[in-house]
């Protein structure tokens, strides 16, 4: 059990999606900016895309700024005014209304040093203004040119604290990143999400700055489009010349292109419908395109049917929203007792209990049948919680018409009331209840099966191990484990905001965390492998009847390595697990062989303190060990990524000697 949630939020699929309209901005001029604005409210859009500055503003260009360093002086003294022909958007009417763009002559790492300062001072003046008037959004350009975006970054960082309210968002082409590709198109710089990469590096990973991401007619490959899937894709644009026309005449996606454009509508983004034209209602001229008549835009009305008519939220996805990309602390109920709503979150899962019962139930049908004058078969559910697995055993005995004896142990005192009410008003006799601690008490015989759910996101990480090493001394030699083993798997992932809110604490121990966290924007840097298993019963470590010495045989060392073909950032290291209930019974949370319908565990997230950039095809070495003194137990982590066979990179060790977070013995 690993998740601590407690509401059901709203069906996601009745929010409002918003949908911006961008004309050609080559066409928009402060005297037909309000009909623009009229027309796109009229067309049902919820702002319009327009540039600030009108081309006159170029002039600043050709200005004497004089020497850089008196320029630098003047910028902290205070700031120039525009002239009203410098501008577009000349009044603070309809600000909500209106997001910004900025001309493509500012160059921020133009190899021309004028155009370098000017771009920058002009920045700021724009921003100043932005902010002045209350602006919706800015959109920066992609820049044209192939040099690198370190002046950019510089300039944008230094800059962004002057939008106070207003998002900004910066426009980058979804291409193909192959390299013929770039070379075709003449990029042989860097690639497109490299080049926001580099920005976002910069600003840092808890600045407001967002990717507006604009499709083309052709899609990149699957591996670069889940890039985007773990960065803060805020905007999607769709020029109109990417949509087909349906036999009605409207405008309509390729199936790829729904695909894709229904993938991030989970994410919630803002549209933008981009247009190579103005529209000729705007112009004051006669259209007889019906479409411009029409009512609304046919386009927006398009994606708002591609959000309505996503797929109904499954029972995950209705348990998840509000939860997702949130950051949780792990459970811990051994050392804590566990809240009674807590406990009603779990027990609605529909999958769980499921598989339980089917393992209980093999497990009966495969023990011998107690003949005349033999006992019947004990079950023994350990951390019984309120009862739910002893409910479980119960109907696996009656369906595989056994004769049962159940004992049910649980250490919360309160979860201990519910389950006396259980027995006074369902069990009786069938059930023996028992407070106690698993690990030190002293059975009155020894069980058939020894039934328990002390599993954590990551496997062994709520100390399942520790308590059924105390446990199995109650089981016979021939006894049955229900769960029988369970296997940790990790992967390097990818996840801007998780590591932004991360981050925001401040502080190492933060850093050297797990969490529990329902992943909606991470992209996997390669497939989860397994990196240790327990088995249970352990009797190779601890002999019948015995106590465990020491918790040494608990102690685990993984060290996997991944060849990432796409690459990325590495933010982190996202943690799973299997579980073998009995023979085929599973349980998983491992993506490829997901329990379908089970919510009962989010994954877990491990951080690292810095990001790191991972090449295509590099290695990346993931190095874990669970260890363990007399009151604790704590994870260690540490990454470090190959390129062509030499050591690029390895991270510090994490959570030395658990000095961040560890898991109470007790
Ligand atoms: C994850 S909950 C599972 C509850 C219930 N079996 C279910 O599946 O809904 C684990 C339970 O084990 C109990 N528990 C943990 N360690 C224990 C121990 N050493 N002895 C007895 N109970 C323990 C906790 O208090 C909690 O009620």
């Amino acid at each position: 059990m690993a998740i601590s949630f407690k509401t059901i939020q709203t069906n996601m699929s009745m929010e409002h999606v918003q949908i911006g309209f961008m004309p050609p901005a080559d066409r928009i001029i402060a005297e037909n900016l309000a009909q623009l604005v009229a027309f796109g409210q009229t067309k049902g859009f919820d702002f319009v895309v327009s540039p600030l500055n009108s081309p006159e503003y170029e002039r600043v260009l050709f200005k004497d700024h004089g020497p850089q360093s008196l320029e630098l002086a003047t910028w902290r003294a205070g700031l120039e005014a525009f002239r009203p022909e410098d501008l577009v958007v000349r009044t603070a009417d309809h600000a909500d209304y209106i997001v910004g763009t900025l001309p493509d002559w500012q160059e921020f790492d133009s190899k021309d040093a004028k155009v370098r300062l000017h771009s920058e001072l002009a920045l700021r003046q724009q921003f100043n203004w932005i902010s002045h008037l209350g602006l919706g959004g800015v959109m920066l350009p992609y820049p044209s040119s192939t040099e690198p975006l370190s002046n950019y970054g510089r300039v944008l960082t230094g800059s962004l604290a002057m939008l106070a309210y207003t998002t900004c968002w910066f426009r980058v082409p979804c291409m193909d990143d192959t390299l013929e590709q770039m070379v075709d198109e003449d990029m042989q710089g860097m690639k497109s999400w490299e080049r926001w990469n580099s920005i976002r590096n910069m600003a840092g990973p808890e600045s407001k700055l967002g990717v507006a991401l604009e499709l083309a007619g052709s899609l990149p490959s699957d591996a670069v489009l889940d890039r985007w899937f773990a960065e803060p894709v805020k905007v999607i644009i769709l020029p109109e010349d990417i949509f087909l026309t349906n036999n009605m005449g409207y405008p309509v996606l390729s199936k790829r292109h729904q695909q894709v454009v229904r993938s991030f509508i989970k994410h919630k983004p803002t549209f933008i419908i981009s247009s190579s034209q103005l529209p000729k209602l705007v112009m004051n001229e006669f259209s007889d395109d019906a479409l411009e008549r029409g009512l609304s835009s046919p386009y927006a009305d398009y994606v708002r049917y591609l959000h309505r008519t996503q797929d109904a939220p499954g029972v995950i996805d209705q348990f998840a929203v509000g939860y997702q990309d949130y950051l949780q602390a792990p459970l811990q109920p051994l050392q804590d007792n566990l809240e009674s709503s807590t406990y009603a979150t779990f027990e609605k899962d529909p999958i769980k209990y499921q598989q339980y019962e089917l393992a209980v139930e093999r497990a009966l049908l495969d023990r011998p049948i107690p003949t005349e004058g033999e006992d019947i078969t004990v079950i023994m559910v350990v951390g019984a919680g309120r009862g739910p697995l002893v409910n479980c055993s119960l109907r696996a005995a009656e369906r595989a018409k056994r004769n049962v004896r159940v004992y049910a142990v649980e250490k919360n005192p309160n979860a201990f009331v519910t389950i006396q009410n259980m027995k006074a008003s369902l069990w009786g006799d069938r059930v023996t209840i028992v407070f106690a601690d698993m690990r030190t008490w002293k059975a009155p015989e020894k069980a058939d099966i020894l039934v328990s759910e002390l599993l954590g996101s990551f496997g062994d990480n709520e100390l399942s191990p520790e308590c059924l090493d105390g446990a199995q001394k109650f089981l016979k030699p021939d006894g049955i484990s229900i769960p029988a083993n369970y296997t940790a798997f990790v992967a390097p992932m990818a996840s801007n905001k998780l590591h932004a809110d991360v981050s925001a604490f401040k502080d190492l121990a933060h850093m050297e965390t797990s969490y529990v966290v329902m992943f909606k924007a991470i992209s996997l840097l390669a497939q989860p492998k397994p990196i240790w298993v327990f088995e249970h019963p352990n009797r190779q470590d601890i002999p019948l009847d015995k106590d465990p010495l020491s918790n040494h045989h608990n102690i685990r060392t993984g060290s996997i390595e991944f060849v990432s073909e796409k690459g990325g950032m590495l933010h982190g290291v996202a943690g799973y697990f299997e579980s073998v209930l009995y023979k085929d019974v599973m349980l998983s949370i491992n993506p490829s062989t997901h329990s379908p319908g089970m919510f009962s565990w989010f994954p877990i997230f491990f951080p690292v303190r810095t990001p790191v950039y991972i090449p295509p095809n590099s290695t990346v070495v993931l190095d874990f060990w669970r260890l363990t003194d007399t009151r604790k137990v704590w994870y260690e982590w540490r990454v470090s990524c190959r390129f062509d066979g030499v050591e690029i990179h390895a991270s510090p060790l994490h959570n030395v000697g658990g000095r961040s977070s560890s898991i109470g013995l007790f």
